[in-house]
């Protein structure tokens, strides 16, 4: 794993990339539950515009449903977090100023790397999933968030 992109965020997180699964954003300090670590505004595609063009592209991996029609990628750090089906990060879509916040849900150690759910249907084999078979338990606290959210 090595430092990727360098990138001036108040917490330290840091871009790094692993064969498995890319880019993914990582903790370089602790941080305490509930922090919001990032604030990235959108970028909105039409409903006609996406239609047409961008869900043929690799965008499609990077777009979130804003609700009104319109898909959003998020600048900044939010296109980079990867998904878990334990994630230690929320998301909460700010319609009334065109970004998306990003806070943890639980202390996070220096180290660790920091993720979100996209959903329960996923379009790649989860990393995570594999290695966490066996000593994961069930849950579905997060299923208001699905495939809607993230594509
Ligand atoms: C929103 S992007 C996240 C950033 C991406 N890793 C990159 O380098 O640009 C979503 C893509 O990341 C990868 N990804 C995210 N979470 C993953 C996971 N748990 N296991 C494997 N690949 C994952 C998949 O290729 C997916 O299409």
């Amino acid at each position: 794993m090595n430092v990727s992109t360098p990138h001036l965020n108040k917490y330290g997180l840091e871009i790094r990339t692993t064969h498995e699964k890319g880019r993914g954003i990582y903790a370089t300090c602790s941080i305490p539950a509930k922090t919001v670590i990032e604030i990235s505004p959108v970028l909105f595609f039409s409903y006609d515009e996406y239609q047409r063009h961008g869900r043929h592209t690799i965008l499609d991996h990077y777009t979130f449903v804003w609700g009104d029609g319109r898909m959003a990628l998020p600048l900044g750090l939010g296109s980079l977090f990867n998904h878990s089906d334990a994630p230690n990060v929320t998301y909460t879509k700010k319609k009334e100023s065109d970004c998306i916040e990003y806070a943890t849900t639980r202390e996070i150690s220096a180290e660790e790397e920091l993720c979100i759910f996209y959903g329960h249907n996923l379009w790649f084999v989860d990393h995570d999933a594999k290695a966490q078979e066996g000593c994961r338990e069930e849950t579905d606290e997060w299923a208001g968030l699905n495939m809607e959210d993230v594509y």
